[in-house]
């Protein structure tokens, strides 16, 4: 049997959740990867180092027994972030960066940033600290097409933000266009980016295939064919500013299957052998360690996981459904589907 063993990965996008949903899925994330960059859009959010430090010690509560993984805290900026709260973080040790949501981008974005000018105090406490800020790059104006917010928001306000702060560790996350691959491709090193396995899997057709598909639903919403195609060549091509962020985003299954289903595909149950599948169609799978392992933790500045995990070539069906809360399960992403790659 065809085996593929590499560093252990880390995941440097994840949504955890809190509570019954938290103790649900933490498991899948636990078991493949050494550390992950926490998402802090709770309800409430995430805003303050002590709420960090809360929700963090909820995560190693909710850990299985034996489990070694650490948890990365983020920050929820909000239009209200001091800039000793950046200070405060950057002392904690444990709280990795900072979130920039659009408010209104996204799943609990509310609280987001109204206008970018309002955090500049803040961004320059970043860039003078090297606390990252991590940026779900979307403009939420009505007016801009839905496919076009990402390369919108580059032209508008990420650009503009690299310009005026030259120094600042800047993760554009999920991204899911040509035109953030190229725009990252050409930033200094500070400025770097996490792709999701769907992003590399999909293209804007598999939301439509034979009938709406609400578990393909998530944002920034997958684009055409040409963009997924850029985003694969970005992912193999070994370049260290682009590196593995899940962005597993679980969400009931009412809340998925409903009238306005809720965005975020539930990746976490399989996601190195999403990214395996990916990088074999790509051919480069070779490629597939430094992406997932070792870049991530050297553009953080830490040190790279020192086991490692192995895959295996061999055919698996995905279940219709995970436990998730008393109430409802969770609809993995290829449920009911093969999977051609295991972690053992
Ligand atoms: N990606 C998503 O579609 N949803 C995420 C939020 C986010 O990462 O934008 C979620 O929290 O559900
Ligand atoms: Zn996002
Ligand atoms: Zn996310």
């Amino acid at each position: 049997m065809m085996q593929l063993t590499i560093t252990r990965p880390d995941d440097w996008h994840l949504h955890l959740r809190d509570g019954e949903a938290l103790a649900a899925v933490l498991p899948h994330t636990a078991r493949q990867f050494g550390r992950a960059i926490v998402m802090p859009n709770l309800k409430p959010p995430v805003t303050t180092v002590d709420q960090a430090a809360a929700y963090r010690d909820r995560i190693v509560a909710a850990l299985p027994a034996g489990a070694c993984f650490e948890p990365l805290m983020t920050l929820y900026l909000t239009d209200n972030t001091p800039p000793s709260e950046v200070a405060k973080a950057a002392a904690s040790g444990f709280v990795k960066a900072v979130k920039l949501y659009p408010a209104g981008a996204t799943t609990n974005s509310d609280a987001g940033l109204t206008d970018i000018a309002k955090a500049y105090a803040t961004l320059a406490e970043m860039e003078r600290v090297g606390l990252p800020l991590l940026v779900h790059g979307e403009v939420t104006d009505p007016a801009i097409d839905l496919f076009d917010r990402e390369k919108v928001f580059i032209d508008t306000v990420l650009a503009p933000l690299t310009q005026r702060f030259p120094q600042l560790k800047v993760v554009m996350e999920h991204i899911t266009t040509q035109d953030a691959a190229e725009f990252v491709a050409s930033t200094p090193a500070n400025v770097a980016a996490t792709i999701t396995a769907h992003h590399l899997l999909y293209n804007r057709n598999a939301i439509f295939q034979g009938g709406v598909r609400p578990h393909w639903y998530c944002l920034p919403v997958l684009k055409r064919e040409t963009h997924r195609q850029a985003l694969v060549a970005a992912a193999i091509s070994g370049n260290p500013k682009f590196f593995l962020g899940t962005d597993s985003a679980p969400h009931a299954k009412g809340a998925k299957e409903a009238a306005c289903g809720c965005a975020g595909c539930y990746t976490a149950y399989a996601a190195i052998e999403l990214y395996a599948e990916a990088f074999e169609q790509a051919g480069a799978l070779g490629k597939l360690e430094g992406f997932a392992s070792h870049f991530g933790p050297d553009w953080y500045g830490l040190p790279r996981n020192t086991d490692r995990i192995t895959l295996a070539k061999e055919n698996w069906t995905v279940p219709a459904d995970y436990p998730y809360l008393a109430t409802d399960t969770i609809v993995p992403l290829r449920a009911g589907e093969t999977l051609s790659w295991k972690m053992l």
